[in-house]
């Protein structure tokens, strides 16, 4: 896994705004990958310790030394209360990322009229092993030392994918970023079916989530596409494809993700109008 050159790909300085579940993923990847803890400053309201070396505070203080990263990691309905807080230290030397779902680059450049650089990025909680995926996306005129920065954190982090039509940042949020809390419900789907069919559940999960770790694996690292494997697994006249020709029923399994997937995406409209709240 290629990750960021000590000096010239990690950034001078990282601030943290929120450090749950998403952006703890990011930095525990970052840190293991040698990203220097002590240029780190996490501002989270419960003071909580994250990391050794990292310095952890309540409220953001400033001002921000030049080239600091600023990456937003609370929720998308927060950033009209934590906007007016931040606002005055972010200036020209100022990159801001931001992993808020659905809120638009033109809704952080309102509220963030200063900062150098807004990007927005999509990862998934698959980036804690360097297995996730990150949707870029940079206002337009984005310096190149900006743009590889973001690249090479991201890439310490999985797959890359830059958006040049921000209009699809809500359905590449859809499929990745929410994407592992629906192969997740399939695992446990798989696992439950068997479990109702008499075996062990405790054994029927472990079954379920390995022939998914197993599949997704080699699908990977096959040059063959994975519809057509699953066809390689169905032997003519065998098992595999009764199962199959429930899945691909007119109502099966092709239009359930569809409509789920553009479920979340719709969702996206949503947080940005709640983002423009308490502004
Ligand atoms: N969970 C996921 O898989 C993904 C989440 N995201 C985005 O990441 C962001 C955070 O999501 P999660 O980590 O899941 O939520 P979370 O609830 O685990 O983390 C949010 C954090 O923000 C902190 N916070 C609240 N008010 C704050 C303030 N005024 N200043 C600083 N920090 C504050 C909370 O203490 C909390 O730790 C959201 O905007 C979400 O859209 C993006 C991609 C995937
Ligand atoms: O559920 C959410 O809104 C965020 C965005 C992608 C994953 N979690």
């Amino acid at each position: 896994m290629a990750k960021p050159d000590a000096d010239a790909g990690w950034p001078a300085r990282l601030l943290l705004i929120g450090c749950g579940n998403m952006a703890g993923a990011m930095l525990a990847r970052w840190l293991e990958l040698g990203l220097p803890a002590e240029r780190v400053t996490v501002v989270r309201p419960s003071g909580r310790p994250v990391a050794p070396g990292v310095t952890v505070v309540t409220q953001v203080e400033g001002p921000l030394e030049p080239g600091t990263v600023v990456m937003l990691a609370f929720k998308p309905q927060q950033l009209g209360a934590v906007a007016p807080g931040l606002t005055g230290l972010i200036g020209p030397e100022t990159v801001l990322l931001s992993i808020l779902a659905g809120v638009p680059a033109a809704r952080l450049r309102s509220a963030f009229p200063q900062a150098g650089a807004i990007l927005r990025c999509m990862p998934n909680l698959p980036v804690r092993i360097g297995k996730g995926v990150s949707t870029l996306y940079g206002e337009p005129g984005m310096p190149d030392g900006v743009w590889a920065q973001a690249d090479a954190l991201c890439r310490a982090l999985g797959l890359v994918e830059w958006l040049e039509d921000e209009a699809l940042f809500d359905t590449a949020t859809a499929l990745a970023g929410c994407g592992p809390a629906f192969v997740y419900r399939f695992i446990d789907a798989l696992s439950t079916a068997g479990a109702e069919l008499g075996l062990a559940p405790d054994m029927a999960a472990r079954m379920a989530l390995a022939t998914m770790e197993g599949a997704a694996l080699s699908a990977a690292s096959s040059d063959v596409a994975p519809a057509a494997m699953a066809d390689a697994v169905a032997s003519k006249g065998g098992m595999t494809r009764e199962g199959l020709n429930v899945l691909d029923e007119e109502d099966g399994l092709a239009p359930l993700i569809a409509r789920t997937v553009r479920a979340a995406r719709d969702r996206g409209a949503a947080l940005a109008a709640a983002s423009q709240q308490a502004d």
